[in-house]
């Protein structure tokens, strides 16, 4: 059986994610996504679930730095979770005067907080169900959860289904230390993290040599590298697998550019086949190569 750290504690969106990715398997909640990629690099988890990216907030900052620094680990899958919150006290409580949460959820339902319990101070935690673990102790009155939460503690639901923009998602990372990559499927994402020097240009130099082989950039996010202000290293998400002709020629012209980080080459969840230009196709490279090398043995031209 395989050993999953996920962000916890139990009862967090990210454990939703784990267990889609991967059932039957077992699971162990770390306090941060910074401890749950530890136990990986530690050995003492084969894998980690964590939260990447979400469709209302953005990214998780913990979960880039945490990849981009330290040992280095590979995405090897994804998962995608539609979210909507519910808001847990204690049964019978009095009145809320605090409610607390992830900020990433409490920044989801601002909303409905100002129009439902407008005096309450919101209060961040660690995760959705670390919040739900303090009102159970007394430390905040209500907690804005995964719905899964009210499974594993002792509260009761104030209100179910809480979402100021309907339809939102996040999306979960399964990492491992590097090793055997996943098959290519034609739907897949390839994640790197790339830091250059500090020049007019140097992002548009990288971006180009992306573009100018038809690959379809899915996410771009810029982090500071932490040692020198206003100096940044760029998330880039493309589509693609490192496996494939195309995105090979890509890595390497990039890695010249730049101190460049593989964080994976992975099948995407929404199974979305990668947007191919005419002439930037694995064969239309392989038949480059293939022209050159007779160019190079004198047996074309
Ligand atoms: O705190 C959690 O439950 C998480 O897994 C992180 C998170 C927070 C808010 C929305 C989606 C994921």
């Amino acid at each position: 059986m395989l050993r999953i750290a996920y962000f916890g504690p139990q009862g967090t969106f990210t454990e939703q994610a784990a267990r889609a990715l991967a059932p039957g398997e077992d699971l162990t909640p770390y306090e941060t996504v910074r401890l749950a990629l530890q136990a990986v690099r530690d050995g003492a988890a084969d894998a980690a679930c964590v939260p990447i990216e979400n469709s209302v907030e953005g990214v998780v900052p913990a979960t880039l730095d945490g990849l981009s620094d330290g040992d280095p680990l590979v995405a090897t899958a994804e998962t995608i979770l539609p979210i909507h919150f519910s808001v847990l006290k204690r049964p019978g409580g009095g009145e809320i005067r605090t409610v607390a949460s992830h900020p990433h959820a409490l920044a989801q339902v601002r909303e409905w907080l100002e129009a439902n319990l407008p005096d309450a101070t919101p209060v961040a935690s660690s995760s959705t169900a670390a919040a739900a673990v303090g009102v159970v102790e007394g430390d905040f009155d209500a907690a804005v959860s995964a719905p899964v939460a009210i499974e594993h503690y002792p509260l009761e639901e104030l209100a179910t289904g809480v979402a100021d923009v309907c339809d939102a998602q996040t999306r979960f990372l399964m990492v491992r230390r590097p090793g055997e990559l996943p098959a290519p499927t034609g739907a897949d994402r390839t994640s790197i993290v790339a830091a250059a020097v500090n020049r007019t240009g140097t992002l548009s130099d990288l971006l180009v040599e992306l573009a100018v082989r038809g690959i379809n950039l899915t996410r771009i996010d810029a982090r500071p590298t932490r040692s020198n202000f206003g100096e940044y290293r760029f998330f880039i998400d493309f589509e693609g697998h490192v496996a494939e002709p195309r995105i090979v020629d890509a890595m390497a012209a990039l890695r010249r550019r730049s101190h460049l980080r593989f964080l994976g080459s992975y099948p995407r969840a929404d199974e979305v086949a990668a947007t191919i230009e005419d002439g930037a196709g694995n064969q239309d490279f392989l038949d480059a190569q293939a022209w050159v090398d007779a160019v190079l043995k004198g047996e074309g031209a």
